[in-house]
């Protein structure tokens, strides 16, 4: 990979989007050298991101909100991508965004080279750091929840300890699960909406409405038992990775990706239903979910699709209340 990287070109010649792998791949680990510790790890998130999203969840599910702290970087992404609020901006333009707290660094760049001064890969969110050794741990979100989720166990309260979002007797319908919905859901409206060609937009579009679709049978038959989740009817990390892309469908994803075969408000009941309940009855989804810092993020973002950066003021709401 060059280091010359292009941070707003998504697309090869072809036209088609292909996601870089994540180059930050260790665990925290009792055996070290990333041992878990209260106050050592810190996430940098942005809150527009469905990806770094997953981490937010999780962080407070697992009661971890004491334990490791966060930094919400400004929505804004340009050719030097992600970058910290200033004070001002954290109350105003960027609410709840945060200057950096331990160097004063203005990007997020500046920790990867910290980390290590010739990487060459993208400057993505989420960052799990590690305050202690200064640097990257990991910054894959599949694996940092893996993480949090088993880690950390042993300095929690029990009643947190006991919560598993990935249990070893679901573990097989977990990956079946996730070896659909990550290609063709989560990172499907990217490659929709990343395409440069229109071939490759309507074979990712399509594929993604196909899985839509699949999935609005399968919340169909889970409604009929009275079931809420996907896996065992129990929150697992199959619900937490597929919230972070149903809350940003219809705001986002159906006018900026073009993903707008459907809405998800209007012609998937039973998904709509999911999204609505975990939105609304828990607070680990609703409060870690800021439309404004989605909206602005994507739309204001990507001059290669939308130029102006005007955002569309609809579709209004939001989400729809949990009883409409
Ligand atoms: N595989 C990574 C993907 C993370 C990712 O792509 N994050 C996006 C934001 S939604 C990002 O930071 N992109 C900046 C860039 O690619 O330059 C993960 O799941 O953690």
């Amino acid at each position: 990979m060059s280091g010359k990287i292009e941070i707003q070109k998504f697309a090869n010649a072809n036209g088609e989007y292909k996601r870089l792998t994540s180059i930050f791949r260790n665990s925290i680990s009792k055996q070290g050298p990333h041992s878990p510790e209260a106050n050592r790890y810190h996430l940098y998130v942005s809150y527009a991101c469905p990806w770094a999203h997953r981490t937010l969840i999780t962080r407070i599910i697992k009661g971890l909100t004491g334990i490791i702290g966060v930094t919400v970087v400004h929505w804004h992404m340009d050719n030097n991508g992600w970058r910290f609020a200033t004070e001002e901006e954290g109350k105003t333009d960027a609410k709840d965004s945060l200057p950096e707290p331990f160097y004063g660094f203005q990007r997020l760049k500046e920790l990867y080279y910290k980390a290590n001064p010739n990487y060459e890969g993208r400057f993505t969110v989420p960052v799990l750091w590690d305050k202690k050794l200064e640097t990257i741990v990991n910054n894959e979100s599949s694996e940092i929840i893996r993480m949090l989720n088993t880690e950390f166990n042993d300095i929690i309260p029990e009643k947190y300890a006991k919560i598993d979002i990935y249990p070893e007797a679901f573990r097989f319908e977990i990956e079946e699960f996730n070896d659909w919905i990550y290609p063709t859901i989560n990172n499907g409206v990217y490659k929709a909406g990343f395409a440069t060609k229109q071939e490759p937009y309507e074979t990712e579009v399509t594929n993604l409405f196909k899985s839509l679709d699949r999935l609005e049978d399968i919340l169909k038959d889970k409604h009929d038992k009275c079931e809420e989740y996907l896996v065992n009817n129990q929150l697992t990390e199959v619900d937490i990775r597929l919230f972070t892309t149903l809350v940003r469908f219809d705001p986002v994803y159906h006018q900026h990706f073009k993903c707008n075969i459907k809405m998800i408000r209007h012609d998937y009941p039973h998904i709509h239903r999911y999204l609505r309940n975990l939105y609304w009855k828990d607070e680990a989804f609703g409060s870690t979910t800021n439309f404004e810092h989605i909206k602005f993020h994507y739309t204001k973002s990507h001059p290669q699709i939308n130029p102006h950066g005007i955002t569309p003021v609809g579709p209004l709401p939001n989400i729809m209340p949990l009883y409409p």
